[in-house]
């Protein structure tokens, strides 16, 4: 591809007159033209643009002559070429494209360039091929559909909404794939592309798209375009081209072929309009929604390229943001000679969306374009050809007058040239590739203390002992860790050899650059012409030398008759002039063949340095090999330390994932150590006090025996008093049984707690328990004595050891009496306490099932809750009302502090009922999720897209006090609700 300079979008603006309606409404024209001049007023604003056309302007007609006409030319010298009618619904977009199924009539741009294209073509036909395509493509609701596939065409639907109102039709399509190339030029797959030979197909093709095309009737515009069509004319040519060449008179001879590929789209766009003067809801709402979103992301490319600050800054420009603008995306900023037209109404209702259309214009004239010839690959190969030609055809000019000589000598110097850069390209050569060996041999001879660090088995040594101790953990953690100092010294090494191997290619590249330029020096050179030119020339110099010779002979045989037949005096003279003659031939014989061995000599000098020529190219080739393969080990070196780091990172986040675990568990055994030692304590003091009692009471006991001993032995004993004493002797055993046995339970406890202190446990938690196992030890130490004393004691007491008190049958009657009291109250209070948990389970159960039922009943009040809310917003939102008043706040979804254009209230219905009596004016709260069948998301862009939609001005106070009612009516249900 040639390349071209950069030419900036040509703004052309279209003024139309005022229609039929705006002249019924009583419309006047608020656009004026400065005459003489391509500039537009509206109020006080003012542009210039590159045309003006309408209203005062240049007239219409010539519109295609300043505009289009260049683009179809540049076609023909394979230039892209777009034209793109932009501007407010009902401007005259398709009128002005004359894509508008009535309006395929002469007058617009698209049949106007068609007439252009054929016109050239028939002029132009005997000595270029052609070819062409149409193809017809619109962009609806997002969408790609073909307007030609005439299969989809005859299956018509009602999915859109494009028919059953009877003005509008859209057929079913299959939607087309947006690609870019590698060359970056955007293409569409799946369009049907119509080869098309005369002007009467080319305009068939745009009459069936146009009428395919989705089309629809609002408020401002009986017949809307309601996509973006685009109708774009593929131009292929095959253009012979006469190849001139020094001493070769016939042309016919060299001819050769040059390809070019060029498009032209045609855009018609859908207008932008503003959803409240359109009238449209449903189906139209969508498609307008859709259409200003498209334009928007226009306006927003329109404005990253048009703002010279910006594209300064290399701001994005946001091409992906929709299909229009991706498709357009070639013709904006791109490879294409572009031409904006944009389209304005001159009424006075329309002034602000006219404003803004000249605005959008002005800022795309500052869009700067980067058209380039569109050849095929192989007629950019023959132009560069074509190019080697001219020079070297150039180069044997300038030889033609120096000697057979002087050119030996030229061809000899060149020969040394070459044979001198060759051995500087070998030894070169031979460095890089020793180099190299050095670079692979990098990792086997880096320096002792790396080697173990390039080893993976190095790596896995540093992290085998990582799990062995918290100590280890915490220098991980801080960083202190020989890892560290690896990872280092890994990355060090990673970027050390990253710099040699990007210096090596750097070095290699320089090379090659240099070595490719001499090479250029003999690609200068056309071998084969050469040759064949010397080939020629010898030729010639061998016919010359047969004429010359052959002129000799006839001379010799002249003078050898004039010897025979003349005499004296005229012999002579005659016979001079003949051998004067003779020799001037002779020595002409004796030029040429001196030139023909020079020639002969050139043709050999020419083969040595084609070989050098060839001995330079398999060296460049070598050194591009070499590269590739460095190339490829930066590759995988950068992969393995990507690798690599990818791994030890993980390793290190498991590790760290790790630590905190250790730490968290290190805390948590803390804590129950704590609480281990306080329970500890609490139980140690509990023995202690056990353990106090049971000594006290075994001392008592041993008093008791005493006692009992000298009352036997003295015999004095009343009845009752003994009685008495046995009783509480009964009491004290059995409180010395039940002390003992929970001196034992305590003991057992203690002797738990130290045993699952093992020696293994960790050491933290082995210090802060040594303290604990020092003082439960004593106390053991204390529980264990008295209870070997208590128990050997029982022992002994077991058996009739116990009851060598009881003197006599009364004695022991009343004692058993005591027991069963004593066991009949245990039981009693047992039942009592079996009765009070059987008491508790049942309130239990009961607690149980109440919970289960207020969980069923709050769920079903939720249920109603839901459907109250919906049946509310139901009644509030009507779908035939475009009224919505909804308190947001009443939608969970609903953020609560939507934000509103100033003077509109964002709050509760009550608020909003008195905003709307306050100032005549209803104001539009956007309801949540499902309200009309719509989400919340739509909701926002339709406001977005559209406020007026959603804004009904001054309406009256009755309508105002129609909403209140409604709302005072949901209110109420919800209140009682
Ligand atoms: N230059 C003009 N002279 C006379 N009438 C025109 C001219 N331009 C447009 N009109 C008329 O204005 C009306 C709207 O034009 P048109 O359909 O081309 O608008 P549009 O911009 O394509 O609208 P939309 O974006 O809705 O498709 C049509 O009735 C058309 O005939």
């Amino acid at each position: 591809m040639e390349s071209s300079e950069n030419c900036s979008v040509k703004v052309a603006v279209h003024v139309r007159p005022l229609i039929g309606d705006e002249r019924i409404q009583g419309c006047k024209e608020c656009v004026s033209v400065t005459p003489g001049k391509p500039q537009v007023q509206i109020g006080s604003h003012s542009f210039t643009f590159d045309h003006v056309y309408g209203s005062g302007g240049t007239a219409s007609p010539a519109m295609f002559e300043e505009c289009i006409a260049p683009l179809v030319d540049g076609l023909f010298q394979g230039y892209n070429a777009t034209v793109l009618a932009y501007g407010q619904t009902g401007s005259g977009k398709t009128y002005t494209m004359g894509t508008g199924s009535k309006d395929c009539s002469q007058t617009g741009i698209v049949p106007q360039a068609m007439n252009a294209l054929f016109s050239k073509i028939e002029t132009l036909k005997h000595q270029t091929e052609f070819q062409l395509q149409v193809s017809f493509i619109e962009i609806l609701k997002e969408e790609v559909r073909d307007l030609l596939d005439s299969v989809s065409l005859n299956k018509m639907d009602n999915v859109n909404g494009h028919s059953g109102n009877g003005k509008v039709s859209a057929p079913v399509r299959q939607p087309i794939q947006i690609r870019e190339s590698s060359n970056g030029a955007i293409t569409l797959a799946g369009t049907t592309e119509m080869s098309v030979r005369t002007l009467q197909e080319m305009a068939a093709c745009l009459e069936q798209g146009s009428l395919s095309r989705a089309t629809g009737s609002t408020n401002m515009n009986n017949q809307s375009s309601r996509s973006h069509a685009i109708f774009t004319i593929t131009l292929e040519q095959m253009r012979k081209v006469h190849s001139v060449f020094p001493g070769n008179d016939s042309p016919d001879e060299d001819m050769s072929e040059e390809y070019f590929c060029a498009k032209l789209h045609l855009v018609d766009l859908a207008g932008s309009e503003r959803a409240k003067r359109t009238g449209s809801d449903g189906v139209r709402l969508k498609e307008g929604i859709h259409i200003n979103r498209g334009l928007l992301a226009l306006g927003n490319v329109i404005s990253a390229l048009g703002d010279e600050k910006k594209r300064k800054e290399g701001v994005h420009v946001p091409y992906r943001d929709s299909k229009l603008t991706r498709l357009l995306q070639d013709s904006l900023g791109g490879n294409s000679k572009t031409v904006m037209i944009a389209c304005i109404s001159p009424a006075d209702i329309n002034a602000e969306e006219t404003l803004n259309t000249l605005k959008y214009a002005n800022r795309a004239r500052n869009i700067q374009n980067k058209p380039v010839v569109n050849r095929g690959l192989e007629s950019n190969e023959m132009q560069k050809m074509r190019q080697q030609l001219e020079y070297l055809q150039a180069e044997l000019f300038s030889r033609g007058g120096a000697a057979p000589s002087d050119e030996v000598q030229v061809l000899r110097e060149r020969i040394a040239f070459l044979e001198a850069s060759n051995l500087d390209l070998s030894r070169e050569l031979h460095v890089y590739r020793s180099r190299r060996a050095v670079v692979g041999q990098c990792e086997a001879d880096l320096p002792d203390d790396y080697a173990p660090l390039t080893k993976n088995d190095g790596l896995k040594r540093g992290f085998q002992s990582i799990d062995s101790s918290d100590y280890e953990m915490g220098e991980i953690i801080s960083g202190e860790n020989p890892r560290e100092v690896e990872v280092a010294t890994k990355e060090r090494e990673h970027e050390y050899m990253q710099n040699t191997l990007d210096k090596e290619l750097n070095e290699l590249n320089k090379r090659l650059e240099q070595k490719e330029s001499e090479m250029r020096l003999f690609g200068g050179i056309d071998t084969e012409t050469l040759k064949q030119h010397f080939g020629k020339k010898i030729v010639e110099l061998e016919e010359e030398k047969r004429i010359v010779q052959k002129e000799r002979d006839h001379l010799l045989a002249e003078v050898e008759s004039l010897a025979a037949n003349s005499d004296g005096q005229a012999h002579n003279k005659a016979h001079d002039s003949h051998t004067q003659k003779l020799k001037s031939l002779e020595a002409q014989i004796l030029d040429l063949k001196k030139k023909q061995e020079s020639q002969v000599q050139l043709v050999k000098e020419k083969q040595k340095s084609d070989d050098a020529a060839k001995r330079l190219q398999s060296e460049i080739q070598s050194i591009k090999s070499q590269k590739v393969q460095l190339q490829h080990k930066i590759k995988q070196e950068a992969e393995q330390f990507r690798q690599w780091k990818a791994s030890r990172e993980k390793e290190l986040l498991q590790l760290k994932k790790e630590g905190r675990r250790n730490e968290y568990e290190r805390h948590k055994l803390e804590a129950l150590n704590q609480r281990q030692k306080m329970v500890l304590q609490r139980k140690t003091e509990e023995a202690a006090v056990a353990t106090k009692r049971l000594k006290e009471l075994l001392e008592s006991r041993k008093s008791t025996v005493r006692d009992n001993a000298a009352n036997s032995n003295g015999h004095t004993s009343v009845t009752q008093s003994n009685e008495k004493s046995l009783q509480r002797w009964l009491d004290h055993e059995l409180e010395v049984s039940v002390k003992v046995h929970e001196v034992r339970f305590e003991y057992e406890k203690q002797t738990q707690v130290v045993l699952s202190m093992s020696p293994d446990s960790r050491k933290a938690r082995r210090e802060s328990v040594e303290n604990m196992l020092s003082m439960s030890s004593n106390a053991l130490i204390a529980m264990a004595s008295q209870l070997s004393e208590a128990e050997e004691r029982e022992r002994s007491m077991i058996g009739r050891g116990r009851w060598n008190q009881l003197r006599s049958m009364g004695d022991a009657k009343n004692l058993l009496q005591y027991m069963f009291n004593t066991t009949a109250e245990a039981r009693c209070q047992l039942w009592e306490k079996n009765l009070e948990i059987e008491d508790m389970e049942d309130k239990l159960n009961e607690l149980v099932t109440l919970l289960q039922i207020s969980e069923t009943q709050r769920k079903e009040l939720v249920r109603e809750v839901r459907a109250k809310e919906q049946a509310a917003a139901t009644a509030l939102v009507k779908s035939d009302s475009k009224i919505w008043v909804v308190p947001c706040l009443q939608f969970p979804s609903a953020p609560k502090q939507l934000k509103f254009t100033p003077g509109v209230v964002n709050g509760t219905v009550k608020d909003s009922v008195a905003f709307a009596n306050q100032t005549r004016k209803v104001n539009i709260f956007v309801s949540a999720d499902g309200a009309n069948g719509t989400t919340f998301d739509e909701e926002i862009s339709n406001r977005c897209t559209s406020w007026e939609t959603l804004e009904v001005e001054e309406k009256s106070s009755s309508v105002a006090s129609a909403v209140q009612m409604e709302v005072a009516e949901a209110m109420e249900t919800f209140r009682m609700d």
